[in-house]
């Protein structure tokens, strides 16, 4: 399976200190993968270069069947190449329905000279309610966004995204505040989207992990330190000092 993103020997310095270390990683065309490693490996630092916020020094980024340099395009470009970052901290517009904000979503998905003549179409609410039915939300179109739970609040910015038809969904943290029932859901949620597109999750907590059931990639001092099932990493020597300090 060829890669759809593929980071080759990228570092990145930050007034001397080297965030990211020759790092190299690859992720498949309809992958689920989750990225752990303790405080400061490099996991957000990561998220920033494959979405263009920060310029690695040296390496290669490259997206896509017939692979694009991601290093010369802006973050906007790279949105609209097909790469959507989920926040960890939700930003929807609270005073507007689930409804609404998913029609601003599709509408931000539009050509600048196409917005200024846009109106609603019937094609338009059909697919805003398919959207918040494939992350849950169906039933709450109605309501406004600031009445939901924080875990409803993720899956409508996740709906958010999936307006823009993202080809690699980057996800920083999803279980962070969720009850248990929003995190078992939330995996599933993953599960299910990762069979259309690659999904990266970056995320400490360790059962939300294994119910991913996916590869996991270990980072630490901006380099994998190891990749594999949950089980197999867990047992690895080097992933045990590095999360224990032996
Ligand atoms: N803009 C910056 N300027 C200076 N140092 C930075 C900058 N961004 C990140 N760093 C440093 O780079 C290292 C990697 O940080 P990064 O935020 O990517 O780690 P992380 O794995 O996401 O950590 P956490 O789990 O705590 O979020 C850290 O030591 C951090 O202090």
């Amino acid at each position: 399976m060829s890669a759809l993103l593929e980071v080759s020997g990228v570092s990145v310095t930050f007034d001397g200190f080297r965030a990211i270390n020759n790092l190299s990683f690859a992720i498949g065309p309809q992958e689920l993968r989750a990225v752990i490693g303790p405080n400061g490996a490099g996991k957000t630092t990561f998220m920033d270069i494959v979405t263009g916020k920060t310029r690695p020094d040296e390496g290669s980024v490259t997206f896509g069947e017939t692979p694009r340099s991601l290093l010369k395009m802006s973050e906007a470009q790279i949105a609209r190449a097909g790469i959507g970052r989920k926040f960890q901290r939700p930003t929807v517009f609270e005073d507007q329905t689930v409804s609404e904000n998913l029609m601003l979503a599709l509408k931000a998905n539009r050509a600048p000279w196409r917005v200024l003549f846009w109106r609603e179409t019937a094609a338009d609410r059909t697919r805003v309610a398919d959207l918040a039915g494939q992350v849950g939300l169906g039933s709450q179109l109605a309501r406004k966004a600031g009445e939901l739970s924080h875990g409803q609040k993720q899956w409508l910015e996740i709906a958010m995204l999936l307006a823009q038809e993202p080809r690699l969904l980057l996800v920083d943290e999803p279980a962070a505040g969720m009850s248990f029932i929003e995190r078992e859901q939330t995996t599933a949620l993953l599960v299910e989207l990762a069979k259309t597109r690659a999904v990266v999750v970056v995320e400490h907590d360790m059962e939300f992990i294994r119910r991913l059931n996916c590869k996991v990639t270990v980072l630490h001092e901006g380099s994998v330190l190891a990749e594999g099932s949950l089980d197999h990493v867990t047992k690895n020597p080097a992933v045990i000092e590095v999360y224990l300090g032996r």
